[in-house]
């Protein structure tokens, strides 16, 4: 083996050409994906795309139609046994014994589970998400963040080595959400590697990587700022007061794609620099409003690629 294959850790995932359809319905559209040992892996895209059934692909809980490749060393199709034991899964719909407190639910789910030594497994997971202190509180009374990290001690329990996140923050408020990802940062940097599911911009820029799926197919996927580089788009922004009618004067003109308005700021996004630039020509030179050239946002890039998508479905 050469110094360099040393060097670099075989990735968690490497699967090919996936493809599943439930009935007549394309639900995943030759997808290949490598993920590297500590990722956090976001999958982003429009309600009913796929993200969900790729994640499940990716880890052998559902075998493709066609397609190949490996997780954790071992092969999607034939050795999903051995995957899923290594693997937690948090989905949208978790649920506790509200009047058992977060221990006594841990030490349920870890001998539903059959697990070994559950003492130290459940202080170890109570530790690591700081939730040692309220082991005693009943989950009933937790807010919705803390409810969250109860269900990520819970899949942790059998220290797994890929946590599986389906919009783990679902309706969870702003801050929460920021602890919540602090705690996933943690245990990536533990080397886990997490694939979550996200309809959340703010959540998809603290993923390493992100791949955006539309209807099936994985449109784009790389570091963000690569995602956004790769796109191609181009974005002015408008700024003043009373932004409405430039948005609706903006919009349908040639070369402009999208155009919204973000408080006292407009995106106007389109491929063409110079067609953007032409439309805004009318604006550009108002002394009440001020025209510069930006980089697209992470959103302004998801919605020009679901623009382009075509619904596989309808
Ligand atoms: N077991 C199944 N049998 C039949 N159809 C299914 C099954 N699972 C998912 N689907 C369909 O496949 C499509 C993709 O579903 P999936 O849950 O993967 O999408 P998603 O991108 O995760 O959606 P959301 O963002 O709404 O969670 C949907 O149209 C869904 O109804």
């Amino acid at each position: 083996m050469t110094a360099a294959a040393l060097a670099t850790p075989p990735p968690v995932i490497d699967v090919r050409g996936l493809v599943k359809r439930f009935g007549d319905k394309l639900v995943v559209n030759d997808v290949s994906i490598r993920v590297a040992a500590g990722t956090i892996y976001g999958f982003l895209g429009p309600n009913g795309s796929g993200k969900t059934t790729t994640i499940r692909l990716l880890c052998g809980l559902l075998t493709p139609d066609s397609g190949e490749g490996t997780c954790l060393g071992l092969d999607i199709r034939t050795q999903s046994a051995a995957i899923k034991r290594q693997v937690g899964y948090m989905t949208q719909k978790f649920s506790f014994w509200e009047d058992l407190s977060i221990a006594e639910n841990l030490d349920f789910v870890a001998r539903m589970y059959g697990l070994s030594d559950r003492r130290r497994r459940v202080d170890g997971a109570l530790e690591r998400l700081g939730l040692a202190n309220r082991r005693r509180q009943l989950a009933g009374e937790l807010s919705g963040g803390w409810k969250q990290r109860l269900a990520l001690a819970a899949c942790i329990l059998h220290e797994p080595k890929l946590l599986l996140l389906d919009e783990p923050t679902a309706g969870v408020d702003p801050k929460a959400r920021r602890e919540f990802w602090d705690e996933i940062h943690r245990l990536a940097a533990d080397g886990l590697t997490v694939l979550v599911s996200t309809h959340y911009m703010d959540e998809a820029e603290r993923c390493h990587e992100i791949a955006y799926i539309a209807y099936g197919t994985l449109m784009t996927h790389g570091p963000v700022e690569r995602v956004i580089a790769e796109s191609g788009l181009r974005t002015r922004v408008v700024a003043g007061a009373d932004l409405g009618p430039v948005a609706t004067a903006l919009t349908g003109q040639p070369g402009v794609e999208m155009v919204a308005v973000f408080g006292s700021r407009l995106h106007v996004s389109g491929m063409n620099g110079a067609a953007l630039d032409a439309a805004l020509k009318p604006w550009a030179g108002r002394t009440d409003l001020r025209v510069t050239a930006a980089d697209p946002t992470l959103e302004d890039v998801f919605i020009h690629l679901m623009n382009r998508s075509t619904d596989n479905f309808q």
